[in-house]
């Protein structure tokens, strides 16, 4: 009898699909983003972001990535406005990015590619919970930001110096008192278009709302990002690095735009 073990770096997003057949459905994320094909819809309301810092609870490798969770039992953290309809309290917020400064973001932008993408994740409050918010199609909301090389980040520091605790899947420690508003761009102006979750169970339940402008991150934090371990402690290490899902097919799609 031949055991097949599905090890990670063979179930890769072309691999998902055996698994998770969504893989293939009709609103999966990311995209590439063409802005000249992007219409500016004028009834797109401003975005209503409102965080509070005591919500913040732990940081945590969770073999994938790494987040900040935040406490979602009552609505001092949320998202409102935009695109979408009622108030989606914020769950967490993560990051992708790649092996070299070239790659790493989900999103793309006429085919350019940023190093790093911050993802804050919500759910509609009009579900008891995110697990059941995230089986619905308006269940989610995800922010994007892009992260382009620059100069360091002031505002990453924090996060970043807390990486050492959780090298290793599985880590989390103490994290408190962080308004994720710090990492987002002067100008709120976004895409938004009906999407998916990028890793499995690739559940068709995100409003994308991608922010337009991006926000620096220098080489020296990008290779704090790449510090951290896929692998749990005992086990052969491997650098947590390219953990993003290439862009799929918009499949009639159309990505509206809340700027002209
Ligand atoms: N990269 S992403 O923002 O699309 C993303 C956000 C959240 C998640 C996530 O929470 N996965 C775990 C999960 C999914 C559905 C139901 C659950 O209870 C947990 C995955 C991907
Ligand atoms: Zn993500």
């Amino acid at each position: 009898k031949t055991v097949i073990v599905k090890h990670f770096d063979s179930f890769g997003p072309e691999q998902w699909a055996e698994s998770f057949p969504i893989a293939n459905g009709p609103r999966q994320s990311p995209i590439d983003i063409v802005p000249t094909q992007a219409q500016h819809d004028p009834s797109l309301k401003q975005l209503k972001l409102k965080y509070d810092p005591a919500t913040t609870k732990d940081i945590l490798n969770n073999g994938r990535s790494f987040q900040v969770d935040f406490t979602d039992d009552d609505s001092s953290s949320t998202l409102a406005g935009g695109p979408v309809i009622g108030i989606y309290r914020l769950r967490q917020f993560h990051f992708h990015w790649g092996s070299s400064d070239d790659k790493g973001s989900e999103h793309t932008i006429a085919g350019n590619r940023f190093p790093c993408e911050l993802h804050l994740v919500h759910w509609n409050t009009k579900y008891p919970n995110f697990g059941e918010a995230a089986s619905k199609p308006d269940g989610l909301a995800v922010v994007g930001v892009f992260l382009k090389i620059g100069s360091a980040n002031p505002r990453l520091q924090k996060v970043l110096d807390a990486l050492d605790d959780i090298r290793s899947k599985g880590r989390q420690t103490t994290f408190s008192n962080f308004d994720p508003k710090t990492l987002l761009p002067a100008a709120l102006d976004f895409w938004t278009y009906e999407g998916s979750l990028t890793t499995p169970p690739l559940l068709e339940s995100v409003t994308w709302i991608i922010l337009k402008d991006p926000v620096s991150v220098s080489s020296a934090q990008m290779a704090k990002f790449r510090s951290l371990l896929f692998t749990s402690e005992g086990e052969a290490p491997s650098c947590m690095v390219d953990n993003f899902r290439p862009p799929q097919p918009l499949k009639g799609r159309k990505v509206r735009a809340s700027f002209k």
